[in-house]
């Protein structure tokens, strides 16, 4: 069994994709199509959670949406006005069905339904706390703590206990929860992980992209606000601020590479900074060439920027197949492997005699970056030279994204010089992480005040991170991670 868990030094973790529609007929048709649009943040697994005034409906599986949510059958028993919906890369919790979100479960108040996007970074010490107690955890999913934490506060409403919940988490979180009064959506206090607010005529929409308002005809309104709570309830929203004001510090990662290039994320177009960024890229590492090729797909729009700032001719010198994932997301490194050359392929009559910039959006392991190049040199290119359109990354990630282990990070355990020869590549060169700022808008990295999570080029982690704190100590915690772990 693949397990995820965080302390599992060469497993991977991702992102996830949240999806709500309150007050619209066939709810759940049009959150199967929002979970379309954001299939790219999770291909392990897929649900949805509807209610239809009376009653909750609840179908997840794991694959894809497409081939889930497709069948008329499925999609006739979730019923209802309102849904949630979910596409899940783990990162704490093996990938099976028992930790596919949306998490139901029966409190007091009635029917709660939840799904998250981002990571509990103290969820094993609650955890640990909840179980002590007598909380019985039907998942090993960092998500079901806030269930417990919920069902176990003492506050009276099903607001304020929910407010005690997150108060008591740490970490990042785009929630989006079902309940029979309505339905609420808050994002971690930083704003770490994505989320945005649309309308489809009376209807309110909540998704992680505005790529998944685009697809069923809603308008974006705004993101919701680092720290804010929507509630959609009785025909009214409210926004609730319950955490003490802090500087935001949403994943600067979302516009490197996370993010559909035709999202807008915190204000931004994510296509518009990917240029930019290739911009900056070719303005700090300039190289003589005759082509600028891009590594599809996420390198396209840098691609396309470095060679309009470079006046270096662009081509399509790698053809992608449609038909395979992500690679950076596939288990085990055989598989991604495999899955390079299964999915990209030299275009050989363009490349032969040509010296190259390959531009690519990051690299993790190097597997992509080693196997292209190799493949640019048999195809007969005359020199390959690597551009990179974000800084090294060289730490993990412990909120909501799959990075390895830093034993894994290439970046971390080579220099570029040493990074280069390992990629066979006759240049290689990253984007500074004040140029990554720049082409965001700012003047470099204000290192009293960022104003992203950049942890993993940095390693300058916005918040505590309790779980790591504790796994090199041997102790209750560390034996519970382990049973979780699976
Ligand atoms: O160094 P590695 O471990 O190989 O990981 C880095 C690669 O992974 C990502 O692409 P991915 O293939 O996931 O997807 P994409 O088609 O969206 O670019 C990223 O864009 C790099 O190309
Ligand atoms: N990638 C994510 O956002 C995952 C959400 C949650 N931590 C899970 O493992 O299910
Ligand atoms: S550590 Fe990196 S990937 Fe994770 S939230 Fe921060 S910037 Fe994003
Ligand atoms: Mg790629």
């Amino acid at each position: 069994m693949i397990t995820t868990h965080p302390f599992d030094d060469d497993k991977l973790r991702e992102e996830c994709g949240v999806f709500g529609v309150a007050g619209a007929v066939d709810a759940a048709a049009m959150v199967a199509l929002g979970l379309h649009a954001l299939q790219h943040r999770g291909q392990e697994a897929a649900g949805i959670s509807s209610f239809d005034g009376r009653h909750f409906h609840n179908h997840k599986a794991l694959g894809h949406v497409a081939g889930n949510f497709d069948s008329e059958d499925t999609m006739r028993q979730l019923k209802g006005d309102w849904a949630i919906g979910h596409v899940r890369y783990a990162t704490t919790g093996e990938t099976a069905l028992r930790n596919v979100q949306p998490l139901y479960a029966e409190l007091s108040s009635g029917g709660f339904a939840i799904a998250h996007n981002g990571n509990i970074s103290n969820a094993m010490k609650l955890r640990h706390d909840l179980v002590r107690t007598g909380s019985i955890f039907q998942s090993t999913s960092d998500t079901e703590t806030i269930i417990h934490l919920v069902a176990t506060s003492r506050y009276r409403t099903l607001l304020d206990k929910f407010i005690d919940a997150l108060k008591q988490v740490e970490g990042a979180y785009s929630l989006i929860c079902l309940t029979d009064s309505g339905m609420i959506a808050c994002r971690d206090p930083l704003g770490i992980r994505p989320l945005v607010m649309g309308r489809i005529g009376d209807a309110v929409i909540f998704a992680s992209e505005t790529v998944a308002l685009d697809i069923v005809g809603a308008e974006f309104e705004r993101s919701v606000e680092p720290g804010e709570l929507i509630v959609v309830s009785g025909g009214e929203i409210r926004s609730h601020r319950p955490f003490a004001e802090k500087q935001s510090r949403p994943c600067i990662f979302e516009h490197v590479y996370f993010s559909r290039p035709d999202s807008i994320v915190d204000g931004s177009s994510v296509y518009s900074v990917r240029k930019a960024i290739g911009a900056q890229l070719a303005m700090e590492n300039p190289v003589e060439a005759d082509l600028v090729v891009p590594v599809p797909d996420s390198g396209t729009p840098a691609a396309i920027g470095y060679a309009q700032q470079s006046g270096l001719p662009f081509e399509l010198g790698i053809i992608r197949s449609h038909y395979v994932g992500r690679t950076f997301i596939q288990p085990g490194d055989g598989v991604r492997h495999l899955g390079v050359k299964l999915k990209h392929n030299a275009n050989k009559p363009l490349i032969a005699g040509k010296r190259l910039v390959l531009i690519d959006d990051s690299i993790v392991r190097g597997t992509t970056s080693l196997k292209i190049v190799q493949m640019m040199r048999d195809a007969g290119a005359a020199e390959v030279h690597m551009r990179i359109a974000s800084p090294p990354t060289m730490h993990s990630c412990f909120y909501g994204v799959d990075t390895p282990e830093r034993s894994k990070l290439l970046a971390a355990q080579k220099s570029i010089e040493e990074m280069r020869q390992f990629i066979q590549a006759d240049s290689l060169s990253f984007l500074s992480i004040d140029g990554l700022y720049r082409a965001l808008g700012e003047a470099s990295r204000n290192d009293d005040r960022p104003r992203y999570c950049d942890a993993c080029f940095t390693g300058d982690y916005p918040t505590t991170l309790t779980d790591l704190a504790e796994r090199d100590q041997p102790n209750q915690l560390t034996l519970l991670a382990e049973r979780v772990a699976g």
